[in-house]
């Protein structure tokens, strides 16, 4: 990106070199006061360590969804217990608050998100508070706020404090007009959801403020993902996981999409990998900030029947939710991740068969399978 580099290089210089006092700064400070809440932004984390070390020190927002906690793990095995904290603004259950440091941080609040930043002397932020693409489209005015106006608090944030800064994308970022099989990672990107209209927002901002301030901005835009012990939060893919919950309890899964509906899909654990894997790889490899992810791609039809091959009597109607329907059928059936392979070396380690077996081996299927045989 020679031209984007030079004109970014040329801006900083005019900044540095005005000296008008003018108090244009080339990160994008905002000028507030002393917040006139004094949150005790550390209060559950009174056993941080503040000794020097190598590990950098995480903040998660919206950690309490379907893919924190898994994120917090893997992380605080990497790093340590103590350098990871959970945030979100709801209240965790009584593992995950025993499990290591949570806050509570509501991201539309910048003074607060600011003082966690800096009381924990945050170096890595991972930004996953959002309204997912169903959830969004039935509060459009709460997804515009939670999805872009937290996400230009959690920039400026990020910018200031010369954070690593790692914000999931979707296949949702891409709409009808993009190619759907593959999708590519440079391509038209038109969405009609809000959801994929802030993410296509936050891929060029986090870009933007990296060409323009120097922000060490990663991004991947994950597929629908797939966990055994966390729920998903009100998006499209959401069946892909409620499927094998219902083939365990009833025996019986109402699909709420299109039996030949197509949609790229990923085990959790490949997801967190790739995640870790992103912010840890030298900034020398990225040839570009904002990656496509992907593992495995299936219709509901074809999960139903390795589902069946585990539980043989499950019975699949389908009963078509309009809404998730149109937003499915606008999105990439297959995505290509050629570039994530060929820069940072991603590999993914489950497809289909691998995921529903671990699936039901998390979910403890072995009574329901002796019961079919
Ligand atoms: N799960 C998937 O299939 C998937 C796929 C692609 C991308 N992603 C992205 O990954 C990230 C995490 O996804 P998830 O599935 O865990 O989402 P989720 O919906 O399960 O969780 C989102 C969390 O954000 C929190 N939140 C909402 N408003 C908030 C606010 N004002 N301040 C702080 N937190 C707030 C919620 O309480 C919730 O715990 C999201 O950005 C999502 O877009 C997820
Ligand atoms: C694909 C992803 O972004 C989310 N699971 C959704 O369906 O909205």
């Amino acid at each position: 990106m020679p031209i984007v580099k030079n004109v970014s290089r040329a801006v900083s210089q005019l900044l540095q070199s005005s000296g008008c006092g003018c108090g244009i700064s080339i990160v994008p400070v905002r000028c507030i006061g002393v917040s006139p809440r004094q949150v005790a932004s550390d209060a559950s984390f009174h056993s941080v360590s503040f000794s020097e070390s190598d590990h950098p020190r995480v903040l998660i927002t919206g950690g309490l969804g379907q893919l924190g906690v898994g994120l917090a793990k893997l992380l605080r095995k990497r790093f340590g217990k103590n350098n990871v904290i959970l945030s979100d603004i709801r209240k965790p259950a009584d593992h995950v608050f025993h499990s290591g440091p949570f806050i509570y941080s509501d991201i539309l609040d910048y003074k607060n998100l600011r003082e966690i930043v800096v009381n924990n002397r945050i170096t890595w932020l991972f930004h996953y508070s959002a309204l997912l693409s169903a959830v969004g489209e039935a509060n459009v005015p709460l997804a515009r706020a939670v999805n872009i106006t937290g996400l230009h608090n959690v920039l400026d944030i990020a910018a200031e404090h010369n954070l690593r800064l790692f914000v999931p994308s979707t296949i949702g970022a891409f709409g009808p007009t993009s190619p759907r099989d593959p999708t590519p990672d440079l391509c038209i990107q038109r969405p009609r959801t809000i959801y994929g209209v802030s993410k296509v927002h936050a891929e060029l901002m986090g870009e933007y403020y990296h060409y323009r301030y120097g922000l060490d901005f990663r991004c991947l835009r994950y597929p629908g993902i797939i966990s055994a012990d966390s729920q998903p939060g009100g998006g499209t893919t959401d069946y892909a996981v409620q499927i094998f919950h219902d083939a365990m309890k009833t025996g019986k899964f109402q699909c709420n999409l299109k039996p030949d509906t197509r949609l790229p899909m990923m085990y959790i654990d490949d997801c967190l990998k790739a995640t870790l894997e992103v912010m840890e790889a030298p900034a020398e490899a990225l040839s570009m900030r904002t990656y496509n992810i992907s593992a495995m791609s299936f219709t509901p039809e074809e999960l139903a029947q390795e589902v069946q091959k585990h539980v043989p009597e499950l019975q699949v109607t389908y009963n078509v939710d309009e809404v998730r329907q149109a937003i499915a059928d606008s999105w990439p059936m297959n995505f290509d991740d050629s570039n994530a392979r060929r820069d940072w070396g991603w590999k993914h380690d489950y497809d289909l068969p691998e995921l529903v077996s671990t699936m039901f081996s998390f979910l403890g299927s072995d009574s329901r399978i002796a019961q079919a045989n």
